[in-house]
């Protein structure tokens, strides 16, 4: 039986495709006072914009009431740093799929944030071992008590794309509703409950994974996004051809890479397929050359504009 989360305010950081899905469905399911930083005020209010489409659109067709749209957006305001967020019950930290980047942050969390706060991580791929190894003082041991203490905060919660969006499409297939939880060696109990009841709250169900490069999800889904790209590289068949034999010959909603480029992005493709490689040692995880073209060229996908496909809007 699931513990209540008692989050009573929530931090997001990183206001991409992710944060702006994680912030909405916890302003509008959990009912949540959401804090949304970004370093960039771009994304601020392209992310601020997409919910405002988002909340309007479920308006228009019937499937919310305005006014629960009006106090779902009036849950949403924005901060200006981390240090603005110290008084959040849990923050999900939502920025570029980078371990240095992610270390420092949640050192950052560490130090500024309320010592009794979840401090949670979206990431696809990266160890939550390693990230919660970054809270820890200075010249603390590991396995002391302000050690487990601040680490055992830590804990992955890996919402899927888009996070908004909880499709039923018929009695077998339900898209886009699962959380992975993944607990650190250091993850308390505690965390793992409230987190989980957490996700519940935002309408989500959860699935638990060890701590492994790419977890459950991305172990598997990422070397077969991965392949594709090789066999477009090789020749092997056509873009277009490669999409339709998933799509019409195996039941997938789209093909592999549409599914890279439309929802996940192809420099997180890459970053996670980077993961899996370092990880792991394993060649047979090795990034496609052609993944690595596309990201240098900035051609990511949806959110660039381009990426194997092209899109106008
Ligand atoms: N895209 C997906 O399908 C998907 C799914 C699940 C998890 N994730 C994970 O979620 C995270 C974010 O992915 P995304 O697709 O939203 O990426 P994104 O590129 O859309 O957004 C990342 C955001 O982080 C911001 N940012 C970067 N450094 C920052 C900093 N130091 N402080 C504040 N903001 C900073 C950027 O300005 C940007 O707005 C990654 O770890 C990714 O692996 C992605």
């Amino acid at each position: 039986m699931s513990i209540p989360h008692g989050i009573k305010r929530l931090g997001v950081l990183g206001a991409g495709q992710m944060g702006t899905g994680i912030a909405f469905v916890s302003a509008l399911h959990a009912k949540v006072p959401v804090l949304l930083h970004d370093k960039s005020a771009h994304q601020i209010s392209k992310g601020l914009s997409l919910i405002d489409k988002l909340l309007a659109k479920d308006v228009s067709k019937g499937r919310l009431q305005a006014s629960d749209a009006a106090d779902a957006r009036a849950r949403i305001q924005t901060a200006d740093s981390v240090e603005a967020m110290r008084d959040v019950d849990m923050v999900v930290e939502a920025v570029s799929e980078n371990l240095d980047l992610k270390r420092a942050i949640f050192r950052e969390f560490a130090a500024k944030i309320r010592p009794d706060a979840i401090l949670a991580t979206n990431t696809s791929s990266i160890s939550i071992t390693k990230i919660a190894g970054a809270v820890i003082p200075e010249g603390e041991p590991a396995a002391g008590e302000v050690a487990k203490a601040v680490s055992g905060r830590v804990v992955g919660l890996h919402f899927f794309n888009p996070v908004p969006v909880m499709w039923r499409v018929d009695a077998m297939y339900e898209y886009q509703k699962l959380v992975e939880l993944i607990s650190a060696v250091q993850t308390s109990q505690d965390t793992l409950d409230r987190s989980r009841a957490f996700a519940e709250a935002c309408g989500k169900e959860v699935a638990t994974s060890q701590d492994v490069p790419g977890f459950v999800s991305n172990a598997l889904l990422m070397p077969f996004i991965n392949e594709a790209i090789m066999c477009l590289e090789k020749g092997v068949a056509t873009r277009d051809d490669i999409d339709k034999t998933f799509r019409l010959g195996m039941a997938h909603p789209m093909g592999p890479l549409q599914l890279g480029e439309l929802l996940i992005g192809l420099d997180t493709c890459l970053s996670i397929q980077q993961t899996l490689y370092k990880g792991t040692s394993d060649s047979k995880y090795r990034p496609s050359v052609l993944l690595e073209r596309m990201v240098d060229a900035q051609y990511l996908g949806k959110k660039s504009g381009r990426g194997f496909y092209e899109y106008n809007n």
